[in-house]
Formats: structure tokens, C-alpha cells, sequence
């Protein structure tokens, strides 16, 4: 069985490819890093190690990598006879791999390959691989859409797993928390006979990925910019301060009850879920930087991101989100010299009323919200510490 993943990173090499691994496939790897591609094809293998107490290793066999800047015919030659095809390669570099992806599509088509496989992205975000799906179209013509729509599925997933940056002298290694989740979509499937083992498969992923997205990674979110407005700059030590273990309770109380009343969860189930995610935060055997977590800040305030969903719909249902939209106003103050998007976003807040920024970059009309972010913003601007 042969499996195409593209990006070769954190969460690529330490969670999808050793359950793909793990599941029988040979990989190959798509990755623009050429240090790591030349290490898979040097060693077609690599380690993972489990950050707790066992520090236990695992190794991952039958990989080799392909240099999508390099090599994009060899990339189409492997989606042609593909089993499964899958990403971890973040949300707005998705529409990038779209057109191999067709052109993988497109040579299936020519090859008469008409078995049925599954691309599924592995992002955080809602509707991930259905967003890459109208990416892939955009490319094909009609009559390669319709033999997609026979043959090719785009389930969207959901996973969960903290895999920090790492900094080894091997390119290869990767050391993850033991914790981890994988849920597909089975109602987009066009193989639904080819399921892994480890992995979940949800009739309908939706509570699945709104309790990951608005407990994890809003959770996480929250973690990484209180701890930087107070002058934190790693996950473990900021969440050791009682003031941000605090503001992170309060909103995961705010998103909890948001997803207790839309989608009926038990509340005691819930709250254990929610401990359990502050337990691996606190997680002593990682070592994460606010930098990784609060990465690309203007992504993370979009309008069906972690934050303004969660309040948009709070506000709906006549819910709170006052610790929310205080997360709100600090991703503002986000400073870190070496994020693009949180450049950006400083330079805009020079450039432009805090107004339009916040409107732009929140997709908001709500003049209520607006204005409310507006208050949140000021207040931690003029609070902000040393960072
Ligand atoms: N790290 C984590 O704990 C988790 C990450 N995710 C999601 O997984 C995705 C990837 O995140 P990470 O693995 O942390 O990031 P990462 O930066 O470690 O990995 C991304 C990989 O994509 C490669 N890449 C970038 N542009 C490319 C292009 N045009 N063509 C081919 N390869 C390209 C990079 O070289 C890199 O190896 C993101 O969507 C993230 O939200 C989801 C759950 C957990
Ligand atoms: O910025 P992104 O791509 O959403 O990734 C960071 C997130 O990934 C995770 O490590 C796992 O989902 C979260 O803990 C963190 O919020």
C-alpha cells in the first residue's frame, strides 16, 4: 500500500506518518525542506520519542521524500498509483499543492486508474480537505471534476496531537506528547472500505473538530498570548503563572459551554476533556514556544477561527465570551520578530484605524463586537509587559 503525505514536518513526520507507518504503508514524503528530504532518501527510515516519563522510541520504515520545487513530475507519478494522500502542511499552503494534485488526478484519469482514493488534509482548521478539494477543481477541467467526483474523496479530519518545534541534530527525529487523535469524516470517504487502525472515523466530524479547534488550539491560543502579554515566551513557563492558568480556564468555561448547549455534550465528560487538555499543556517533557502556538496571528483572528467563531456563536445563543474577546485584544499586542503575520498585523495597527485592522482582520460586521475588541485591545496595549 503506498501512501503520498505532503509536508514533512512536525506533525507530517510525528503523527500522520507513524500511523501511517504503523498502518503498512510505504510513504513518500513531499516536502520543499531539502535537508529533510535528502535525510529520508538517505535513510528511508526515522525515529520518533515520546515526551513522558517512558521516553519511548519508535521507529518509522519505508519512507523516502520527494522536492515538490524540484521534482513535481516525480510527485504526480506517485499520486497516480496512490492509496491514500494526505497533508500536514498548514492551511494557507494548501492552494500551493492544489495543482499537483490535480495534475495527479488528471494522470490517474490517463492511466485509467479508476481506484478509489481519499486526500485528506490535516490541518487545524474547519473543512480542511472539502477547502482543498475546490483548490484541486480549480484546476481540473469538467470532464477531470466528473472522474474526481467518481473516484476521488476529500473527507475532512480532524487531528490532535502537540508535536513542538524541534531542534535536534537530526533532522529526522521528532519528539511528540503521547497523546494523540486522528477523526475522519466516513460520510466524504470514496474508499470507506480502506480504514486505518488508530484512527477515528465519525459519521459526522463536526462536534468532533469544533471541541478539538475551540478547546485545544483556542485553549493553547489563549496560553500563548496572555503568557507573551506578560513577558512569557515558553508554553511551560506561562502556564505555571496563576494568572494565565486562570484567563485559559475561563475561556475554555466560555467555549465549553458553547459546545455543551450546541451539540449536547455531557458537561462532566466535557470538563474531563478539558482537563485533560491543561494536563498536556503542562506537559514537563515538552518543550513548547509561544512563538509555535501563537504562530500567524491574523489566521488565528479570522472569522471561523478559534476565537470569533466561539464568540460570534456565544453571542447568538446569549452566551458569555468576556474572557474570549480579553484573548481577543492581546493576539493584537502579539509581537514576534520572526512570524510574518505578526508583523503584519503590527504594521497594519500602524497604517491603518484600529477600526478597519480590526475589521479586516476578523471579517466581523457586528459593531458591537467591533467595538468591544476595540475596548480589549486598548486595555492590553496599555498593560502589555516586556516581551
Ligand atoms: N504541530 C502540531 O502540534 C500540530 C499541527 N497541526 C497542523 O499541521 C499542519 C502542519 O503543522 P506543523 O507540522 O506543526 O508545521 P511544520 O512547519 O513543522 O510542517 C510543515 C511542513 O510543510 C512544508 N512546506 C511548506 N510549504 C510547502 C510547499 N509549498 N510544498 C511542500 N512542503 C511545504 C515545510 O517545509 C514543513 O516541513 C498545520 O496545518 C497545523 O495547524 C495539527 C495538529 C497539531
Ligand atoms: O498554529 P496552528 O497551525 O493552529 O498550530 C498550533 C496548534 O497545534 C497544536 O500543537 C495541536 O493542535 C496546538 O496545540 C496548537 O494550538
Amino acid at each position: 500500500m503506498k501512501a503520498v503525505h505532503f509536508g514533512a514536518g512536525n506533525i507530517g513526520r510525528g503523527f500522520i506518518g507513524e500511523t501511517l507507518a504503523e498502518n503498512g504503508f510505504e510513504i513518500k514524503f513531499v516536502d520543499v525542506n531539502e535537508t529533510i528530504i535528502d535525510a529520508l532518501n538517505a535513510r528511508h527510515g526515522y525515529t520518533i520519542q515520546l515526551a513522558d516519563e517512558s521516553q519511548k522510541k519508535i521507529q518509522v520504515a519505508h519512507v523516502s521524500g520527494i522536492n515538490n520545487g524540484k521534482d513535481p513530475d516525480k510527485v504526480v507519478a506517485a499520486l497516480e498509483d496512490a492509496d491514500i494522500v494526505t497533508t500536514a502542511i498548514g492551511p494557507k499552503i494548501l492552494k500551493f499543492i492544489a495543482p499537483l494534485i490535480a495534475a495527479g488526478i488528471q494522470s490517474r484519469k490517463q492511466h485509467h486508474n479508476e481506484k478509489k482514493v481519499d486526500v485528506i488534509a490535516c490541518e487545524n482548521m474547519i473543512g480542511g480537505s472539502q477547502a482543498l478539494k475546490k483548490e484541486v477543481y480549480a484546476h481540473l477541467e469538467p470532464a477531470d471534476q466528473e472522474f474526481a467526483d467518481q473516484v476521488i474523496g476529500f473527507p475532512n479530519a480532524a487531528v490532535d496531537r502537540i508535536v513542538p518545534l524541534q531542534k535536534h541534530e537530526d533532522p529526522l527525529f521528532v519528539s511528540v506528547e503521547p497523546f494523540k487523535e486522528w477523526v475522519v469524516d466516513e460520510s466524504q470517504m470514496a474508499a470507506p472500505e480502506l480504514k486505518l487502525k488508530k484512527v477515528h472515523y465519525a459519521p459526522d466530524l463536526e462536534p468532533f473538530i469544533e471541541r478539538k479547534l475551540f478547546s485545544v488550539n483556542t485553549g493553547h491560543a489563549t496560553v500563548a498570548y496572555t503568557g507573551k502579554h506578560k513577558g512569557y515566551d515558553n508554553i511551560g513557563d506561562a502556564i505555571a503563572d496563576p494568572d494565565v492558568l486562570r484567563q485559559l480556564k475561563r475561556v475554555l468555561k466560555e467555549t465549553g459551554d458553547l459546545l455543551i448547549a450546541k451539540w449536547d455534550f455531557d458537561r462532566k465528560e466535557h470538563e474531563a476533556y478539558q482537563e485533560k487538555i491543561i494536563g498536556r499543556f503542562e506537559n514537563k517533557y515538552l518543550s513548547d514556544e509561544i512563538a509555535r502556538v501563537g504562530r500567524t496571528p491574523i489566521r488565528k483572528l479570522g472569522y471561523d477561527e478559534r476565537f470569533i467563531r466561539p464568540i460570534r456563536e456565544a453571542k447568538e445563543r446569549g452566551l458569555g465570551y468576556a474572557a474570549l474577546l480579553e484573548t481577543v485584544g492581546k493576539i493584537y499586542t502579539f509581537n514576534e520578530p520572526q512570524d510574518e503575520e505578526s508583523q503584519k498585523l503590527q504594521q497594519m495597527l500602524k497604517e491603518e484605524s484600529l477600526e478597519e485592522v480590526i475589521r479586516e482582520t476578523t471579517g466581523l460586521k457586528d459593531e458591537e463586537l467591533l467595538q468591544a475588541i476595540a475596548a480589549s485591545y486598548k486595555e492590553a496595549a496599555a498593560t502589555k509587559q516586556n516581551a
